[in-house]
């Protein structure tokens, strides 16, 4: 009763007790807690219930920006994702005083896109060969998210640590499955109390097995490579090229350095896998329930690799290809949520409420996605809307997959907007582009795209969905 936040409007039952069938009902019901909420307090905020705490929600594109501007010192997000996901027990315990991985990702992986591009293409395709095996004009089936998720598992390692790790099978499914098994983790923590966290999260396995399933294969690689790097220095001219090679680079000399890069590749790992495979295989559904949108995409992808080939240039003209998949994000997403922070000190919005510190923050994503002040009629799939009928380059830029703003937040936005990103975004474009070009696409049984499933606030493509390829057919769609 003498807790301040309890001030702020709640969206289902907030009496004692009562708040845990609140609790219950938003699990299942999210998306539609979080509309009522956010049509309701729009530009003010309103809060959820969880197990262990209520959580605030701004409601708004200009909230969106309040939120993101108010410094880290106030509102942290690293803070919000320790609390959040609990890391330190459900990831790895070195990261959060170094987080050498996002350096590295805002820096060298991103200034390296086009370097990496010949490896991942040649990801794409042998993993393409492999697990969709087509044959002439037979239609194959396949199950469309943890089809996706093997894809990507497999074309970012080649990225982050080359080939033959990416491929190794033992690797690759700790890699998959580790993004739930946080979950699970996070899961379990969320209904112990804060003074038993540091208790039971050491006994929790799924990190610990993780990091021995990632150090076997890794230590003895990053072993040769310090070595390498000692002896050669400069000298050292067919250094690999990957994140794995950057991290060694970067880790501070300590007792603990090789470690920190395993925990390093692991957590992006986490970071990356699981939102980029639920990001595609969004598309592809879209892909395969509209078939209809293969021609104008085969149309401006060939036109654009006959001009400049396969490369990073390439990639970043396809721009039906990218609005195709931002309109994609917009309209579904990885999580009803975004832009997370954990206020560090009491904080009073322009609004005149009152956060108490302690209190965790969001923005609500999807419902920011759908308002109609932000998109003309917001519920519609348009996939060339931010692609056509743009006047300038300026413009198109503004709008492109990467771009993110108040009303556009599937990536965060400001300070802690996902630093994975580009290079998603180059990975995505040139998978699709792969499928696009070379198969004809629909759903087993025929019919649209199946709904998505919201799991608390995490959305998913229907994951038992069904998609059939066969080599493409015809040379137009
Ligand atoms: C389409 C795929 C992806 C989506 C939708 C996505 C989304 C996000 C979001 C929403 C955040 C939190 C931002 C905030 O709350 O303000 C985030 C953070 C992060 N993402 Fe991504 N992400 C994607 C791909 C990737 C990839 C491929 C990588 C790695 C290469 C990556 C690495 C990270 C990291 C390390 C952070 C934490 C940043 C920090 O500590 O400041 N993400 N991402």
């Amino acid at each position: 009763r003498f807790d301040p936040s309890q001030k702020i409007p709640a969206i289902g039952p907030s009496a004692p007790l009562l708040s845990y069938i609140g609790a219950y009902r938003y699990f299942r019901h999210a998306q539609d807690m979080l509309q009522k909420g956010y049509t309701k307090y729009r530009g003010s905020v309103f809060r959820v219930p969880l197990l262990d705490q209520w959580v605030v929600v701004v409601s708004g594109a200009k909230m969106n920006e309040e939120l993101w501007r108010i410094p880290d010192d106030k509102m942290s997000f690293l803070a919000a994702a320790q609390d959040f996901i609990q890391t330190k027990y459900t990831i790895a315990p070195l990261l959060d005083q170094l987080p050498i991985h996002v350096k590295v990702m805002r820096e060298q992986l991103t200034r390296n896109l086009g370097v990496l591009l010949p490896g991942v293409l040649d990801e794409i395709h042998a993993a393409f060969n492999e697990i969709i095996p087509t044959l002439g004009n037979e239609w194959v089936s396949i199950s469309g998210l943890p089809v996706m998720t093997h894809i990507i598992a497999r074309v970012s390692n080649r990225a982050f640590v080359g080939l033959p790790i990416c491929r190794d099978s033992d690797y690759l499914d700790v890699a998959m499955k580790f993004p739930m098994d946080v979950m699970k983790g996070k899961s379990i923590l969320s209904i112990v109390p804060k003074s038993l966290k540091a208790v039971v999260g050491p006994c929790l396995p799924w990190s610990r097995r993780a990091l021995r399933c990632f150090s076997a294969h890794l230590k003895p690689v990053i072993a040769e490579r310090q070595r390498l790097l000692q002896e050669l220095g400069e000298d050292w001219t067919d250094k690999p090229i990957d994140m794995l090679m950057w991290l060694i680079e970067e880790a501070p000399s300590m007792e603990q350095s090789v470690d920190l890069i395993v925990q390093s590749i692991l957590s992006s790992n986490f970071a990356s896998t699981h939102t980029s495979s639920i990001s595609l295989t969004h598309a592809l559904y879209h892909l395969a329930g509209s078939p209809e949108y293969m021609h104008p995409l085969r149309e401006e992808i060939e036109n654009v690799l006959k001009v400049k080939g396969w490369t990073k240039d390439a990639l970043s003209n396809m721009w039906r290809l990218d609005s195709f998949l931002r309109e994609s994000q917009r309209l579904n997403g990885v999580s009803g949520m975004s832009v997370m922070r954990k206020a560090l000190k009491d904080v009073t919005l322009s609004d005149g409420t009152y956060i108490p510190t302690g209190t965790m923050v969001y923005a609500a994503a999807t419902a920011t996605h759908r308002d109609p002040d932000n998109y003309d009629n917001p519920d519609m799939f348009d996939p060339f809307r931010f692609s056509d009928a743009k006047e300038s380059e300026n413009d198109r830029i503004k709008q492109q997959y990467v771009s993110t703003s108040p009303d556009y937040i599937p990536f965060g936005h400001g300070k802690h907007a996902c630093p994975g990103r580009f290079f998603a975004s180059h990975e995505l474009k040139a998978i699709l582009a792969h499928i696009v070009l070379n198969y004809d696409l629909q759903f087993e049984g025929g019919g649209g795209r199946p709904e998505n499933l919201w799991l608390g606030t995490g959305i998913l493509p229907a994951p038992n969905a069904k998609i059939m390829f066969r080599n493409r057919q015809t040379s137009d769609a």
